[in-house]
């Protein structure tokens, strides 16, 4: 672990949906440099809190969200703050592979062709490889880049959605669950990917699976009834946690 400025830090972070308060009081800072898990049981928060870091929460009509979220120190929930630029800088992928209904090539330049990120043909073909090259995808697909990309395999599907994410260059990845669809051969080639992109961009990703948190993070969050229990290091949380709640649910006595 670093001691590098935090690349996202979240402090008093609140949401609600309605009157469901699901996420209570929560700070938490995450770095470029590491992997951060977000684990805990079944509907206490993790989905809910992940979605604030880039504002999609936004999206459902209910949801509240106050405290301090920042990027690189800057507020972004701030008036002036662009939310398709920081949706392009956060980006997220999702439980389900969700590609575009287009072709393998399509689904990855779209994104840098809305941003204007590419002067030219040759230069958008040569995002579109390198996002796929470090997505682990390019090698399978290169030949078929005109085919639709749900003809994919579903493991395939989510390496091409973080390929669409790699794309317009962010600096934050956010992973829902991305491996619950998927079969133990695709979610470890997932986990692999996730190695690799390791310090390229600040990863944070929810899991339910505690093996694959232990595997692929540095840091882990524990989450309990929307509150954060625990967080630091992947191997203490996991061998010497602080809090008997933590103890408690990593040794599966409840969740
Ligand atoms: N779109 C939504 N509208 C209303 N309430 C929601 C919405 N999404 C989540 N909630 C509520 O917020 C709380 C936290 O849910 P959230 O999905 O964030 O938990 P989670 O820890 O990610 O759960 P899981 O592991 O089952 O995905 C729950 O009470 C849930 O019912």
């Amino acid at each position: 672990m670093s001691n590098n400025p935090p690349k996202m830090t979240a402090s008093h972070v609140d949401v609600s949906y309605g009157t469901n308060h699901a996420i209570r009081d929560v700070s938490i800072d995450v770095y470029r440099e590491d992997v951060t898990a977000f684990i805990g049981p079944s509907g206490c928060g993790k989905s809910t809190f992940l979605r604030s870091l880039n504002r999609m929460n936004d999206t459902i009509p209910t949801a509240r969200v106050s405290g301090d979220i920042r990027l690189d120190g800057e507020d972004i929930y701030a008036r002036e703050m662009d939310v398709v630029q920081l949706r392009a800088r956060v980006g997220m992928v999702f439980q389900k592979p969700n590609p575009f209904p287009k072709s393998i090539y399509e689904n990855v330049a779209y994104g840098p062709k809305i941003h204007g990120l590419a002067q030219s043909k040759g230069e958008l073909d040569r995002i579109v490889e390198r996002s796929l090259t470090r997505a682990g995808l390019w090698n399978e697909v290169k030949d078929r880049l005109s085919d639709p990309g749900t003809a994919l395999s579903g493991g395939q599907q989510q390496r091409l959605c973080i390929a669409r994410a790699i794309a317009v260059d962010p600096e934050v990845i956010l992973m829902d669950e991305p491996c619950s669809a998927l079969d133990p051969v695709a979610t470890a080639r997932i986990e692999e990917l996730i190695h690799d992109l390791r310090g390229r961009y600040a990863i944070v990703i929810v899991t339910h699976n505690m093996q694959q948190a232990a595997r692929v993070s540095q840091r882990t969050a524990f989450f309990h009834l929307g509150q954060l229990i625990e967080y630091g290091d992947t191997s203490d949380i996991f061998t010497n946690p602080r809090q008997e709640r933590t103890k408690d649910y990593i040794t599966g006595r409840y969740g």
